[in-house]
């Protein structure tokens, strides 16, 4: 087992994405970028409606390979946005296709969201073990508060073990 750590993620707006590199300033992760093979492409108030819709469906949209192998990691962390309440459609691809290999890790999440995290982090526990969830964290407006953000990302990420 490698003693990195891995961060998968989803961004659509770059708030996740954002997180992503505050996290990698502090720390050496591997990463994955969680990209569909067919991704949202509407603007404005029809996003959030197509978005939604996915979420509703439950969705899984194919995705483009990542070449890396969850088994490597003893630490993984998980980034979303809140779509309706939820993770996104491409972060349950995510969970379908290597629950087997999540078995067992340490895993940490976190949410990037406008308004409140809704059921999201209680969601994943339908695919991982509660015990292996080691810590959550909401972010609120992840970019537009970024200075009171940072603190509270660079707080997260110091009980995280690899
Ligand atoms: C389709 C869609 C649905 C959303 N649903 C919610 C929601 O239910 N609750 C919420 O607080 N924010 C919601 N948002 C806002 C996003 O969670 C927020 O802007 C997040 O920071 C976006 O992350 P990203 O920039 O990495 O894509 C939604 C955004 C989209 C596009």
């Amino acid at each position: 087992m490698g003693k990195k750590g891995l961060i998968v993620y989803y961004s659509l707006d770059g708030n996740t994405e954002y997180v992503v590199n505050k996290l990698l300033e502090k720390n050496n992760f591997d990463i994955i970028k969680l990209s569909p093979k067919k991704d949202i492409t509407e603007k404005g108030l029809l996003k959030y409606f197509w978005g939604g819709s996915q979420v509703f469906m439950k969705k899984m949209p194919e995705l483009n390979d990542y070449n890396k192998t969850i088994n490597n990691y003893n630490t993984i962390i998980i980034g979303t946005p809140v779509w309706a309440g939820n993770f996104t459609p491409a972060i349950r691809s995510f969970l379908v296709k290597e629950q087997e290999n999540l078995k067992n890790k340490k895993i940490y999440i976190f949410a990037c969201f406008d308004g409140n995290s809704g059921k999201t982090f209680k969601k994943f526990e339908e695919f991982i073990d509660k015990n292996s969830i080691i810590s959550t964290l909401g972010i609120k407006s992840c970019i537009k508060n970024k200075e009171n953000n940072n603190k509270i990302i660079e707080e997260w990420i110091k009980q995280i073990i690899i």
